[in-house]
């Protein structure tokens, strides 16, 4: 039976490499998939992790029907024998309800991989309907880690290196530690709620404010 699957986790814990070892496992026994991806971070129609690799993909703009799309490359002689889909936060609901016909009308597996929650803790569009929708939901092995060594399972934006909570949902970027415009930090919940990335961490720490007080 084909399955809609969700594979979720923060930005960074592994899903785009996932993705990729799907592709690349059911490419080695002859299988041929349809990659989706919408605004990755190596640009349009790319599909990237940050070990290094890197594969073309079909690029999911919010005009594009994913149904009509493997409908007509079918039609047309093409196969299609199963779709992955990544950075599935940023699809529209609709769009997904379209790879949930592609699971239940073509019996295509779907395998889906993408961020819950945004920096506000609220979730994206596209995962809310996955989660509607999905047969599986899976949580990546490889956990990503706060800078405190607990799991991370909040995504923080910084601007300037300040954590922030109020601006657009979407703004691509990464978690590297640059001293780029707008960033990204993985968190535990309890210091997403502080704002204490670790940068907040490290300056607290080096604070006057509060050096230990040693009895003399
Ligand atoms: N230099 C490295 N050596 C080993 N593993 C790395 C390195 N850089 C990144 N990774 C691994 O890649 C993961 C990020 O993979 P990626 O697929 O890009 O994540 P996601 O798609 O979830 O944002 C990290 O959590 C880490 O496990
Ligand atoms: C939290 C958050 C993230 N994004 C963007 C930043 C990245 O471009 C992607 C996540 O990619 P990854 O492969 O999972 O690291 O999402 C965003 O636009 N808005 C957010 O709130």
């Amino acid at each position: 039976m084909s399955e809609l699957v969700f594979f979720s986790g923060t930005m960074d814990c592994g899903k785009s490499t996932l993705a990729l070892q799907i592709e690349h496992n059911r490419t080695a026994r002859g299988l041929q998939g349809l990659i989706f991806t919408r605004d990755d971070r190596a640009g349009e129609g790319k599909l990237s992790s940050r070990l290094g690799l890197v594969t073309d993909a079909v690029e999911a703009g919010p005009g594009l029907d994913l149904y009509g799309y493997v409908v007509e490359r079918l039609s047309r002689g093409g196969r299609v024998d199963y779709v992955i889909v990544d950075e599935a936060q940023f699809l529209l609901s609709g769009q997904i309800d379209q790879l949930a016909r592609v699971v239940d009308d073509l019996e295509l597996d779907v395998f889906a991989f993408g961020i819950t929650t945004d920096f506000r803790t609220r979730l994206f569009p596209g995962s809310q309907r996955l989660i509607e929708l999905a047969d599986r939901l899976e949580t990546l092995q490889v956990e990503a880690m706060c800078w405190c060594g607990a799991r991370a399972t909040h995504n923080a934006r910084t601007v300037g290196g300040e954590m922030v909570v109020e601006g657009e949902q979407v703004v691509v970027g990464d978690v590297a530690r640059s001293a780029a415009e707008v960033g990204y930090e993985v968190l535990c919940r309890r210091h997403h709620r502080r704002r204490m990335t670790s940068a907040a961490a490290r300056a607290a720490a080096l604070s006057p404010d509060v050096l230990p007080v040693t009895a003399t």
